[in-house]
């Protein structure tokens, strides 16, 4: 019977690794970057134009299909796979973190969270039993516990109480989750930028034991060097043999600093996100295309892209689309942003699996410096 769910390291360079997680549904290359569907849909991207950039795994919420369309009629229509039309791996966050950024009038218990949707007011609460309940109905392939993440800049005692808090609820998601072969869990690691609460969360995920680990409680406004300051020893905490995964990060310069301290997998809402305002990233740098410079401009986005916006049309037409509010603008930007992260991640796979990470990484940041954007 083929492994259900397994970590192949294939490479490693410096604390950089590359690997391959195989899954019922498919493997997923590592270093991986996760697109974000947040309501069952990468936004203005169909699934199979996500495919063609490259994804291997798309990232669910649990707080938003919740509230709409529920997890229990997502699972009576055959779950969240076949609902989107994405057979491929689908890792779900597990809605307490979507909770403090989006949600109203929020309680905060040792039981759990109660809120009002931001949809339509009504109330709701998710426990780390219910959110388990939820991303099994949603039929997700990789469950996020349930866990608290501070804002930060917070005190050390708010940052250990939370930490606590959230690694007792990784217990109670791990009782609830029960066994499932093909299906993960994942642990999240808290403890703000402090290394003593991030060894102590660690030591207490490592005692539940869990098929992956993420550290959490970053990319909330700390800023870079300090994220790269926790990421210099927070994922070596986490077991060498698992995949490790950083939440919510980050801009391709965030991403490969990530990389080269020892992280699998990461997720970000803003290649889609800002592809939809109008702003594309590309190796030279970040071009915002609404910008009247580009108005006459007959070239391309970036010469050396191969996607459908950089090979059919040239920046005066972007430039038209974003002016005039046209719907192929954001589609075409988000097509360009996702297809770009993802030919960094495939960079640092080739030179990682080469022993060149080092090269890679220089010519990468050269790159940026330079060049007319
Ligand atoms: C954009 N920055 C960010 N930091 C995060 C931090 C966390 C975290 O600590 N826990 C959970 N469950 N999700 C998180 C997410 C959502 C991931 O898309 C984060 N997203
Ligand atoms: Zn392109």
């Amino acid at each position: 019977m083929a492994t259900l769910f397994n970590f192949e390291m294939k490479a490693t360079d410096g604390k950089a690794r590359t690997g391959v997680i195989q899954t019922p549904r498919g493997e997923i290359r590592t270093p991986a970057f996760m697109p974000v569907g947040t309501a069952a849909t990468v936004k203005a991207m169909m699934p199979e134009s996500v495919r063609a950039t490259g994804a291997d795994i798309l990232l669910g919420n649990t707080y938003h299909l919740m509230l709409r369309p529920t997890a229990e009629r997502i699972d009576r229509l055959g779950g969240l796979h076949k609902f989107m039309n994405w057979e491929r791996p689908i890792l779900t966050d597990s809605g307490g973190f979507q909770v403090m950024s989006l949600a109203g009038l929020r309680k905060l218990t040792e039981k759990g969270v109660t809120f009002k949707s931001h949809i339509d007011g009504s109330r709701h609460e998710l426990t780390p039993e219910r959110s388990m309940e939820i991303q099994r109905l949603l039929g997700s392939d990789i469950v996020m516990c349930f866990d608290e993440c501070p804002a930060l800049p917070a005190d050390r005692d708010r940052i250990a109480e939370s930490m606590r808090l959230s690694m007792r609820w990784a217990e109670r998601s791990r009782e609830a989750f029960g066994d499932r072969p093909g299906h993960a869990l994942f642990g999240i690691q808290q403890g703000g930028l402090e290394r003593d609460f991030r060894e102590e969360s660690a030591e207490a995920l490592k005692a539940i034991g869990f098929d992956g680990y993420a550290v959490g409680g970053l990319a909330v406004g700390e800023g870079q060097e300090a994220m790269f300051g926790c990421l210099d020893f927070a994922p070596d905490m986490l077991p060498e043999d698992k995949p490790r995964y950083l939440m919510g990060v980050g801009k391709p310069d965030d991403i490969v600093g990530a990389v080269a301290r020892g992280i699998d997998m990461m997720d970000c809402v803003l290649p889609s996100r800002s592809g939809r305002t109008g702003q594309a990233f590309t190796r030279y740098g970040v071009v915002n295309i609404k910008n009247a410079r580009h108005q006459d401009d007959p070239r391309p986005l970036d010469e050396q892209c191969s996607c459908p916006a950089c090979s059919n049309y040239s920046r005066a037409y972007l430039h038209h689309v974003f002016r005039s509010n046209e719907m192929i603008s954001g589609m075409l930007l988000t097509w360009h942003n996702l297809h770009y992260f993802q030919e960094i991640m495939g960079g640092m796979r080739e030179a990682i699996a080469a022993g060149t990470f080092e090269a890679w990484q220089k010519d990468f940041h050269d790159t940026r410096a330079q060049g007319d954007i």
